[in-house]
């Protein structure tokens, strides 16, 4: 289960967040919408770890975020966490069956384990072909095809998407959305998606608007 209670987050002394709170069992997937700036990617970097709330507290799995130090952290995101970002972070120096493979290199999965699964993904979202193809020939959008398929292959328990589809042709994002939503239902992983389309957030189970009020479901 992950549990958010209260969070508050604030930058220059300037409040983002105000006592949010949220709660998600397995095999729940929401969308968060809301106005620019009113904090949705400062919510999913806390949900991540990525960064500290001022006050609150965040749990995933019964284990709380603030009884962890730098290390541990790292070692949820490794091991429990799927996340696209808006910039993708793919690595030049690997080719994409290898960025997709590299969460399972990370938990010492090697070889032809880490690899298959790498070709799986990169082929659900229509990368098959282009395994061995580097970073610096691909389009925006099929980078942000690799991230995807990278944010699913070690099986995460939380699977966090920032506008994963912003970059996509309606058909590739269609495609993409239909792939987060099979994989966290079979999964029975926890899922959040981050998007200004209304469309993309009908393909979760359920809709939150962020507002300064907090999340409303
Ligand atoms: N590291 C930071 N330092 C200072 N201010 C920050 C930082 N991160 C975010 N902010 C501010 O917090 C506010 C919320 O930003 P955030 O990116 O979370 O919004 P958002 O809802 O995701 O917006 P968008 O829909 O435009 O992506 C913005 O005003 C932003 O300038």
């Amino acid at each position: 289960m992950l549990e958010i209670e209260a969070i508050s987050r604030q930058f220059n002394g300037r409040s983002v967040l105000r006592e949010v709170s949220l709660r998600l069992q397995p095999g729940e997937y929401v969308a968060i919408v809301g106005e620019s700036g009113v904090g949705k990617s400062t919510l999913l970097n806390l949900i991540a770890g990525l960064d500290r709330p001022d006050g609150g507290r965040l749990a995933l799995d019964g284990v709380d975020y603030g009884s962890l130090d730098e290390d541990a952290l790292t070692h949820l995101r490794r091991d429990k966490l799927g996340f696209v970002f808006q910039a993708f972070h793919i690595l030049p120096h690997l080719n994409l069956r290898q960025n997709v493979a590299l969460p399972l290199w990370l938990q010492g999965v090697e070889g032809a384990a880490a690899e298959a699964p790498a070709q799986h993904l990169l082929e659900a979202v229509g990368l098959g072909e282009r395994g061995d193809s580097w970073p610096r020939e691909l389009s925006g959008g099929e980078m942000q095809r690799v991230a995807i398929a990278r944010a699913l292959v070690h099986r995460p328990r939380l699977v966090l998407a920032d506008e994963p589809t912003g970059n996509l042709d309606p058909a590739n994002g269609a495609r993409v959305l239909a792939l987060l939503a099979e994989r966290i239902r079979e999964a029975g992983a926890i899922g959040i998606l981050v998007t200004h389309s209304l469309e993309a957030a009908a393909t979760a189970d359920r809709v939150l608007r962020l507002s300064a009020e907090g999340l409303v479901g």
